[in-house]
């Protein structure tokens, strides 16, 4: 059976992108990541999805990634920050039996990270009282989807794909 390596799962700018590719680099196994896919399906931008047609039409397209992704995916998979909000993307993950990493972060940091960038359109006005909300919302989703938990808060890049490479037991080649 197909299935990811390794799934990341976190808030936004929590690092999963930037993490996860320098993971599959590391280990010399394909990235991919949903927010890419549902772009790469509708030929537009998350940014321009959530502008022309609303967030749950975006959330329909990214439960369908998901679901594509980790039936046929081996490398290591990184997903959008909301995709733990559907029940159906929360049930996929605990049964996939895949280790699924959350990267946490605090507010500060995500903030730091997003600053004033337009490419996270739930972001685009009130990203710091935003993003307290959603960490607080979202933290016990993470926690019922994942099998490690690796901080990010003030840490190099480095140092957070240490750990996840270690959590996993993965060693790079
Ligand atoms: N541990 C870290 N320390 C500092 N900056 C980081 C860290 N992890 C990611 N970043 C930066 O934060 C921004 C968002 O990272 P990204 O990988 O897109 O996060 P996500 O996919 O979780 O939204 C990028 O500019 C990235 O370089
Ligand atoms: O947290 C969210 O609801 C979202 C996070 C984004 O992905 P990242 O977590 O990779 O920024 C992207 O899927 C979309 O803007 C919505
Ligand atoms: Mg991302």
């Amino acid at each position: 059976m197909t299935r990811p390596v390794l799934v990341v799962v976190g808030p936004p700018a929590s690092g999963k992108t930037t993490v996860g590719t320098a993971v599959a680099a590391a280990l010399g196994v394909p990235f991919r990541d949903t927010d890419a896919d549902v772009e790469a399906t509708t030929g537009t931008t998350v940014a321009d999805l959530f502008v022309q047609h609303g967030e749950p039409r975006f959330r329909e397209l990214e439960s369908a990634a998901v679901a594509r992704a980790l039936a046929e995916h081996d490398g290591v998979l990184a997903l959008g920050g909301g995709a733990v909000l559907s029940p159906a993307t929360r049930e996929l993950l605990v049964a996939s039996g895949c280790t699924v990493v959350w990267l946490d972060v605090d507010v500060a940091s995500a903030a730091h990270r997003v600053g004033l960038s337009r490419d996270r359109p739930l972001l685009a006005v009130n990203p710091r009282a935003m993003l307290r909300t959603m960490l607080e919302a979202r933290a016990p989703l993470y926690a019922e989807v994942s099998t490690v938990t690796v901080p990010t808060a003030g840490r190099p890049v480095t140092d957070v794909v240490a750990d996840v490479l270690a959590a996993t037991g993965q060693v790079a080649p």
